[in-house]
């Protein structure tokens, strides 16, 4: 690794819960956070969107704080670096821009200090950081994730046969993930929690043998969120209507919203996006495909201190 030479890192964005999985159900989706790293005096990052321009140029900027952070954490002080970031991931929509930014950060540290953390690891310390492995684990793994994480421990399994497109449906207005999560019941009856693991296992399984019309009605099914975050978010309800006439097999609101999701067989995504534009006109539409390589570093950054 030479003195000067460019380091690259891109993590994808993510949609958590797909309905009934919360807190541990992610997939990856092919918008991307990027970095390119290059050594400097100080730490310094430069926005290339316009929308990256509201946060901080300086160390106190949250990728950057994340990668000191869990640089520490190994007893490692990073080299400052020049950061250029670019992101078509929209923010506070519920397609996971704050997870991107925590894995943006750990890949970060591990390039800069030298870590040399696995993909396990890494997904230890972004699940404690975001508190829930859906979206970090999606961001750093690609493809579909399911994941569980109880006290220090956290594990998932990764698939990657899944073949779907979706269909983002996306509102102007921001929605924060800590508001959504604020309209939540602080707890569910024995029976409601039953019923409610049943769905999201049955959910499961039927992504898994391919029954994407099951996997859809367990979507709707969903007794964790939706029905609460269904008050923030009044289009999940309009799509679940109509949605499905127009040949969705599934509907789930994106993350904590307001971003909702429909899943599409590949190829039927035009008839469904001009049928719900007729309906819906004011939202932004973006058709996405699965990420399956999760994030990505390439290139190389020195790592002694000036
Ligand atoms: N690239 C980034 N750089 C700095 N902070 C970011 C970045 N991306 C996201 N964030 C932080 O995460 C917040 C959005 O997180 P959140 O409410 O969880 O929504 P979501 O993760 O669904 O986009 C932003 O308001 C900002 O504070
Ligand atoms: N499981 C979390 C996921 C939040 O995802 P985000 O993309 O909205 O940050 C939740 O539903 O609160």
């Amino acid at each position: 690794m030479n003195e000067g030479e460019m380091l690259l890192i891109k993590v994808p964005a993510s949609t958590a819960n797909l309905g009934p999985g919360f807190d541990s159900i992610g997939l990856a989706l092919n918008l991307y956070l990027t970095l390119e790293v290059a050594r400097s005096e100080c730490w310094e990052v430069i926005p290339l969107t316009e929308e990256l321009k509201e946060f901080p140029n300086d160390e106190s900027n949250f990728i950057i704080r994340t990668a000191i952070e869990v640089a520490k954490t190994f007893e490692t002080i990073l080299a400052p670096c020049q950061i250029k970031v670019d992101s078509n991931i929209p923010l506070a929509r519920g397609l996971g821009s704050s997870a991107s930014a925590i894995v943006a950060g750990i890949e970060l540290a591990d390039q800069v200090g030298n870590l040399q953390l696995t993909k396990q690891q890494k997904f230890e310390i972004a699940s404690k950081m975001e508190g829930h492995p859906d979206n970090v684990g999606a961001s750093i793994f690609g493809g579909l994730v399911i994941g569980c994480q109880i006290g220090e421990e956290v594990d998932a399994e990764i698939i990657h046969s899944i073949d779907l497109d979706v269909l983002a449906v996306i509102p102007e207005e921001e929605l924060l993930t800590k508001s959504s999560r604020g309209v939540l019941p602080s707890s569910l009856s024995f029976g409601e929690a039953v019923s409610a693991g049943a769905v999201s296992n049955l959910l499961v399984a039927a992504l898994l043998t391919g029954n994407l019309k099951l996997a859809g009605k367990m979507m709707k099914q969903d007794k964790y969120h939706q029905p609460y975050r269904k008050e923030l978010v009044p289009h999940l309800q309009i799509m679940e209507e109509q949605a499905y006439k127009l040949g969705a097999y599934g509907v789930a609101l994106s993350g904590a919203g307001p971003t909702v999701l429909c899943f599409v067989k590949p190829g039927e995504m035009d008839s469904l996006m001009e049928g719900l534009t007729a309906i819906l006109p004011e939202m932004c539409f973006l058709p996405l495909e699965i990420d399956k390589e999760g994030s990505i570093c390439s290139g190389a950054i020195a790592t002694e201190i000036k």
